[in-house]
């Protein structure tokens, strides 16, 4: 990809391997505008805290690495728009940034990992330099280190996934952990694209993923625009093909996994857990270790965001539902541990018990 438009044009993707949601250039983060996919691919141009806050919270940027990576781009902005040349209030306005960025969705634990990783770094390096330009300079480096190291840590998630599958299997997923939602590869996708590199033929069935259809307009465009052979499926069919004996695995992403090892994921994620221990099908977690939350004890306690009645009752513009009808959008559920065959991370594939295996991986 590479393409880069800032004047609204749509532009025609091209294959040169994942597509890249996220580029940083100095002063500016452009976005790919994700709620347009896979009609329009249109960056949007941002240059300040408003606009990061609404790409999150209307999810022109979604996914909990991605949204992590464009808030850390959003503290940085905060720290250019400061004029003065005290390092006090230069502080003070990356906290009021950094706090006003973690109201823009409550779920991924991602923003707030990398929100509070830009707080610690701007402290330490207002002790170290006391010159604005430096201290953005370097500030600027943090969250350009955030983006870089997802990328590694995303192909790390794709190597230790791999040996899981096998040449010829069916694998689901739910939502979009690809490239899209991260800096590049994705989590749960990674092993897609390794394997194709390395000629290992998987059969990736994509769950649409109502109500914002990541999976349809998200997951089924980046495989196939990687050449990964992927078959889009409505929600309500996973249960289907499973049964045919189509699906030999399930891996999905995360948004938050809580210390006992319960996962919060998109939507629909628990039913497919469900569903994929009553056919004796592995269910696979891919999650970053920024996305794991030792701090909370439990998936009873991982916030889950309710979303604008209008995603369910409407369609695409078009009325879908009666005016007036009761509705529960909870954007996210949580599969508890038990349905959860095994965690992936960057640094390794840990089991049951997740209360002990989990702090482990922070310790390598
Ligand atoms: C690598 S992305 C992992 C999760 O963030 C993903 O599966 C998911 O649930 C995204 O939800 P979204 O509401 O689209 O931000």
């Amino acid at each position: 990809m590479g393409t880069i438009n800032s004047d609204n044009s749509t532009l025609v993707p091209t294959s040169e391997g994942p597509l890249l949601s996220l580029r940083w250039e100095e002063d500016r983060l452009f976005l790919l505008d994700q709620r347009l996919l896979p009609e329009h691919i249109i960056f949007l141009e941002l240059k300040a805290v408003s606009e990061i806050w609404d790409a999150i919270a209307t999810m022109k940027v979604r996914g909990a690495p991605a949204i992590g990576i464009s808030a850390a781009y959003g503290v940085v902005l905060a720290g250019q728009a400061y004029e003065g040349d005290i390092p006090a209030q230069w502080i003070e306005e990356i906290h009021k940034a950094a706090d006003y960025l973690a109201t823009s969705r409550p779920t991924a634990v991602n923003l707030f990992w990398a929100l509070n990783r830009m707080k610690d770094r701007a402290t330490l390096l207002s002790e170290q330099y006391s010159d604005i330009k430096m201290l953005n300079l370097s500030l600027m480096a943090e969250a350009v280190l955030i983006h870089q190291e997802d990328e590694e840590v995303c192909r790390m998630i794709g190597e230790h996934a791999l040996p899981l599958f096998e040449s010829g299997m069916g694998v689901l997923t739910h939502c979009n952990a690809g490239g899209l939602a991260t800096a590049k590869y994705g989590t749960a996708l990674a092993p897609f694209y390794l394997a194709k590199e390395r000629g290992i033929s998987l059969k990736v069935f994509a769950d649409e993923t109502r109500p914002v259809l990541q999976g349809a307009r998200l997951t089924a465009f980046e495989l196939q625009q990687a050449g990964v052979d992927v078959t889009l499926l409505t929600d309500n069919m996973a249960a289907v093909v499973m049964a045919k004996g189509w699906i030999q695995a399930v891996i999905v992403g995360t948004d938050r996994v809580a210390a006992n090892g319960d996962v919060a994921n998109k939507i629909g994620t628990y039913g497919v857990a469900v569903l994929a221990k009553a056919h004796g099908i592995p269910f696979y977690v891919a999650s970053p270790l920024s996305t794991i939350d030792l701090s909370t004890a439990s998936g009873a306690d991982i916030p889950i965001e309710e979303r604008p009645e209008s995603e369910i009752t409407e369609f695409y513009g078009k009325r879908t539902a009666p005016v007036g009808v009761k509705v529960f959008n909870p954007a996210f559920d949580v599969t508890p541990h038990e349905y959860v065959t095994a965690i992936i991370t960057e640094k390794g594939i840990v089991r049951e018990p997740y209360l002990s295996t989990l702090p482990e991986l922070f310790k390598k």
